[in-house]
């Protein structure tokens, strides 16, 4: 039977982030891919325009209606906008036992737009984290749960461990921002192994949806039967070729090329 997987996140009409970048992701694996959309934004390449909120309860119909009848065999989430939402996606995965759940946990756009209420922040620490098999911040939102700053490399043990220390089995800590590096280093550990992922840092504009793609890729490998490490590093290579590949559209940061392995 084909692989399943369902991306629990925020529409971007814009196609490069969100929804959209984890469908891409998924059909770029050969893995059936379902959502629940827990927003819709007017979004672009220049930034977040408006927000519509989806109501909480038809976030967990959609996801009611997809774990029921077609299956789910991996789940990511990413955009979940309100504290409501965040009760009733974490209800939603309890209810089902979706299991295993990458949490990319989107707190803002690349441009600063906030995609997360701030009254949505201990509900994601405390209710969505624990159910994660691994949790995929970048340094802000590093900072965001866990108040730890990572200013280099140096600081991405600490952060993990910060991180751990609310819940999920793995942390993936994403250095691809820190700045002076000549590596995008991320650093992967379950407080027992660590692995750092390294990989060139491109010099690019264009890295609209990275995080999402990177999160959609683990979930999409895991549902096709990898383990938790070989998903990261497949995924890894998968957001570093789309950057690579990355496509000046827009007047201001264009999405990566999910489709980059295929052109
Ligand atoms: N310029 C770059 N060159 C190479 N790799 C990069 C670059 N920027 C980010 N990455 C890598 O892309 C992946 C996604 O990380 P990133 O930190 O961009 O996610 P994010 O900020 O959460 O993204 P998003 O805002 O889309 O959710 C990581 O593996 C990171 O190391
Ligand atoms: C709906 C939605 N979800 C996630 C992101 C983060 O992605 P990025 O920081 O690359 O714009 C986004 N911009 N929009």
């Amino acid at each position: 039977m084909i692989p399943r997987a369902l991306t629990i996140a925020g529409s971007d009409s814009g196609g490069g982030a969100g929804i959209q970048a984890d469908l891409k992701t998924f059909h770029e694996h050969v893995v059936f891919g379902m959502s629940a959309i827990t927003a819709l934004t007017a979004q672009d390449t220049t930034g977040v325009h408006e927000v519509h909120a989806v109501p909480p309860a038809f976030v967990r119909a959609q996801i009611d209606a997809v774990a029921s009848d077609l299956g789910v065999e991996a789940a990511k989430t990413g955009m979940l906008g309100s504290a409501a939402v965040v009760d009733a996606v974490a209800d939603g995965i309890a209810a089902h036992e979706i299991a295993p759940l990458v949490v990319d946990p989107v707190c803002a756009s690349k441009h600063g737009d906030p995609l997360l209420d701030d009254d949505a922040i201990e509900g994601l620490r405390q209710r969505i984290l624990p159910l994660a098999e691994v949790v995929t911040p970048n340094v802000g939102e590093v900072a965001v749960l866990t108040g730890v700053e990572v200013r280099g490399v140096g600081d991405l043990s600490r952060a993990a461990e910060a991180v751990l220390a609310l819940g999920p089995r793995w942390a993936l800590v994403k250095g691809g921002h820190l700045p002076d590096n000549p590596r995008a280093i991320d650093l992967l550990t379950d407080g027992r192994t660590s692995i750092h992922l390294e990989a060139e840092r491109l010099d690019t504009q264009d890295t609209h949806g990275t995080g999402c793609t990177l999160a959609a890729a683990i979930a999409a490998r895991r549902a096709r039967g990898e383990s938790l490490e070989d998903a990261v590093h497949g995924a890894k290579a998968f957001v570093t070729g789309a950057i690579r590949h990355g496509l000046r559209l827009g007047k201001g940061i264009g999405p990566v090329d999910h489709a980059w392995a295929r052109r």
